[in-house]
């Protein structure tokens, strides 16, 4: 399944990186409640979910950007942003994960990663201070050995550097990782990396089909993903 152009035998896969927003959790619905409620600080008009869909994946700053971006010029962006960033973190924290749901098959998909041995790590543009305390709500904080927010380093997705830190922690090569995710942001990092990496078309990819995006495949579930890495395991050396 996975291949690489050096290689007559691919290396097993040992890790796996997993995004949050849209490949585990339907958190649409937080981020809708809290920029509405954000967007009513200002006294601005509520906006739909599906217009706040097409700006997440890229990190809570560049989000409020787009948001206030809808009102206001570059300047008008600049001057209330950070007001706007802080009614935005204290109306999420207050709903984090009350609006959101775990996609069917992911806690399948993740026991049956585990009890293949493979070693999880989640990767996240969304800021560590509000996926630390949803992952623990949703029954999914003991999966990951490694967790990295938007936050935790100083670049986030589409740029490798999370996920090389994680090959890292792991000691591993990025030839032995898979990142799985929603968002072509994912798929570019995992590239940039040197990981594999598989795509889930029922999250969050910018108004794009995930079939625009180029990646070792696409999976409708974690359940499938990790179907695929034992498959691919068996055959390697
Ligand atoms: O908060 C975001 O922008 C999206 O986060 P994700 O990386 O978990 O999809
Ligand atoms: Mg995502």
């Amino acid at each position: 399944m996975f291949t690489n152009a050096t290689q007559s035998k691919p290396a097993p896969i040992r890790a796996v990186i997993i995004d949050l927003d849209g490949t585990m959790l339907d958190t649409l619905p937080d981020f809708h409640v809290a920029i509405n409620a954000m967007r009513g600080e200002f006294g601005d008009a509520p906006i739909t979910q599906q217009q706040i869909g097409l700006m997440i994946g890229k990190g809570s700053d560049n989000l409020i950007r787009a948001v206030l971006a809808l009102e206001h010029d570059a300047a008008g962006v600049d001057q209330r942003f950070a007001d706007a960033m802080a009614f935005y973190q204290r109306h999420y924290l207050a709903i984090n994960g009350k609006h959101s749901a775990l996609y069917d098959g992911v806690i399948d998909g993740l026991d049956a990663m585990k009890k293949d041995g493979l070693r999880l790590a989640c990767v996240t543009n969304k800021p560590i201070a509000f996926a630390t305390p949803l992952l623990a709500q949703k029954g999914l904080a003991h999966y990951f050995e490694v967790v990295y927010g938007g936050d935790s380093l100083p670049r986030k997705k589409p740029d490798p550097m999370p996920l090389l830190q994680v090959c890292a922690d792991f000691d591993l090569a990025p030839s032995q990782v898979v990142a799985i995710g929603d968002s072509s942001n994912d798929a570019e990092a995992a590239r940039r990396a040197g990981c594999f990496v598989l795509t889930v078309p029922y999250g969050y990819n910018h108004g794009q089909a995930i079939h625009e995006t180029d990646s070792d495949g696409i999976v409708t579930s974690l359940v499938e993903a990790a179907t695929l890495i034992r498959s691919h395991n068996r055959n390697a050396h």
